[in-house]
Formats: C-alpha cells, sequence, structure tokens
C-alpha cells in the first residue's frame, strides 16, 4: 500500500481571487506535506487571509484547484466540506471568540465538537475534555466556566483544545498568538509547537510576525500584493532573504 506520507497532503494549483478591481491572491501554488508547518508571512494586505480563507474552503477563489488527499475540495459539495471542517480539518481564528461558543462551558466548547464527529457516551466526552484542558495548561477545576471569565491567553487556549481534540490533520492558524501580551504570547508559542510537534500536524500559518514563523514554521511563504514572492525553508528566507521586499521586512523587524 502506498505511505501517505510519500504524497503531500495538500496540492494547491494556481489559486487567485479578485474583490472587483483590487486583487486578494494571485496564481498561488504549493505542496503541504504531512506534518509540515507552512508559514504565510507578509505585510498588511498582501492577500494572507484571502488565501487563508481560500484554502479552508471559506471563499471561493475565481480560479485555481485545491486537493485534499487526492481530493478536489472546490468541487465538493457543501455537506462534504463541513464534514471536512469538522474532522480532518481545524481552523485557529486570531480572536477566540470567532472559534468558541461564549455562552458554552469550557468543558462544553471541547465537547461539542467530540459530539460532532459521533461521540456520544458523556462520560467519555468529559473525560476527554478534562484531559485536553490539562493539555492546554487550563485547571481541570475551571471545566464549567464559561470562556469569558478567562483571559485573552486562556481563551485562545481553549480554542485550541476545541480544535485539537479530534485529532485533525490538517491545522489553518490565522494569527494565533496576535492581540496577547508578549509573555502570553511566548508560553502559547511553546504550547503550540509542543503540540504540533506530538500530533505530527500539518499547519498553515498565516502571520505578520516573523518571531512567530520562525518558532513555528518549517517552510515560509512571502507573499506582497498577492503574489507569493519568495519561499524556502524558513531559516533560508530568514537568514538569507533573496527578494528585496523579504530583506526589508526582515530587516524592518530586526529594527523593532
Ligand atoms: N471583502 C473584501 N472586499 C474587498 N477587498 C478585500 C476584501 N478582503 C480583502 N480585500 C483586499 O484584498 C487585499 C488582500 O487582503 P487580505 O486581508 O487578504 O490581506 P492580509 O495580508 O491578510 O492583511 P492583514 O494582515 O491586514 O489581515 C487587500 O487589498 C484588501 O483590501
Amino acid at each position: 500500500m502506498k505511505d501517505l506520507r510519500d504524497t503531500p497532503l495538500l496540492v494547491v494549483e494556481d489559486l487567485s481571487k479578485r474583490y472587483g478591481a483590487r486583487i486578494g491572491c494571485v496564481d498561488v501554488s504549493f505542496d503541504l506535506w504531512p506534518g509540515e508547518v507552512l508559514g504565510i508571512v507578509g505585510e498588511s494586505g498582501s492577500g494572507k487571509s484571502t488565501l487563508l480563507s481560500c484554502l479552508a474552503g471559506q471563499l471561493a477563489p475565481d480560479t485555481g484547484r485545491v486537493l485534499y488527499q487526492g481530493h478536489d475540495t472546490l468541487e465538493m459539495g457543501e455537506p462534504q466540506r463541513r464534514t471536512l471542517a469538522r474532522t480532518d480539518w481545524a481552523f485557529v481564528h486570531q480572536n477566540p471568540r470567532d472559534g468558541l461558543r461564549m455562552g458554552v462551558s469550557a468543558g462544553g466548547n471541547v465537547g461539542e465538537r467530540l459530539m460532532a464527529v459521533g461521540a456520544r457516551n458523556y462520560g467519555a466526552i468529559r473525560e476527554a475534555a478534562t484531559d485536553w484542558l490539562g493539555r492546554v495548561e487550563i485547571d481541570a477545576t475551571r471545566i464549567d466556566d464559561r470562556p469569558r471569565q478567562f483571559s485573552g491567553g486562556m481563551q485562545q487556549r481553549l480554542q485550541i483544545a476545541r480544535n485539537l481534540v479530534t485529532a485533525p490533520k490538517l491545522v489553518f492558524m490565522d494569527e494565533p498568538t496576535g492581540g496577547l501580551d508578549v509573555s502570553v504570547q511566548a508560553r502559547l508559542l511553546d504550547l503550540l509547537r509542543g503540540l504540533v510537534r506530538d500530533m505530527g500536524l500539518s499547519v498553515i500559518l498565516v502571520t505578520h510576525d516573523l518571531a512567530v514563523a520562525r518558532l513555528l514554521a518549517d517552510r515560509l511563504m512571502v507573499m506582497q500584493g498577492g503574489h507569493v514572492i519568495e519561499q524556502g525553508l524558513t531559516d533560508q528566507v530568514l537568514d538569507d532573504p533573496q527578494a528585496p521586499y523579504t530583506q526589508l521586512l526582515v530587516s524592518s523587524v530586526l529594527q523593532v
């Protein structure tokens, strides 16, 4: 039998999206391999979010193909895509409010996703939720608290638990540490890095923060004006940027 690790998990071909005359992203192509973390970097308005939304099936591109394990996700019906989104895929939003149900307890937020993939045993669901709260460093005594009783960092960790409890293969992350204090960011990054490694996750990570990209991403794609202008191994791109724009991006961060 063919080893799935010998084939890309995701194949993206010539993906383009315009908003009227404005460019979202243009002719983006890449492969994502099992267990690989791909960082998409670029300044504000470079097309990162547009690309991520198209990849995750939240926005219809004008042209191009996205193949997940060989299946064209853009050709899939809505029910099939929704199933994928709650089984094999996960999406971590910058704002935890976009990825959590604020009126449901922490345990409920995690358990709900398990129920969406068919779990029915209340005891087992609660046990899994407790285990996952522990994995994201939330005390088990907080299981019945609502997310709004949590700090921003805790909310983000809860969103991560909710996303990862079903052991997805591919996780989309949109500025997962954005909007948090630097010390909270560092702790979250550490946690994320451990989970990604332990679970062998494939990740597409959008960030404008090159320090985040450096810590999490194996490979980087640099976007400018909707185009991918440079890509390569993270260290290679950040230590020896080729495109003038990337050089600027790297040096402006170094001056901070
Ligand atoms: N819904 C929309 N309608 C019209 N234009 C849009 C829309 N969404 C994005 N754009 C435009 O598409 C281009 C790319 O935007 P996009 O949000 O993808 O960039 P980004 O790199 O994610 O920026 P940021 O880091 O600020 O989120 C920008 O010129 C933006 O103004």
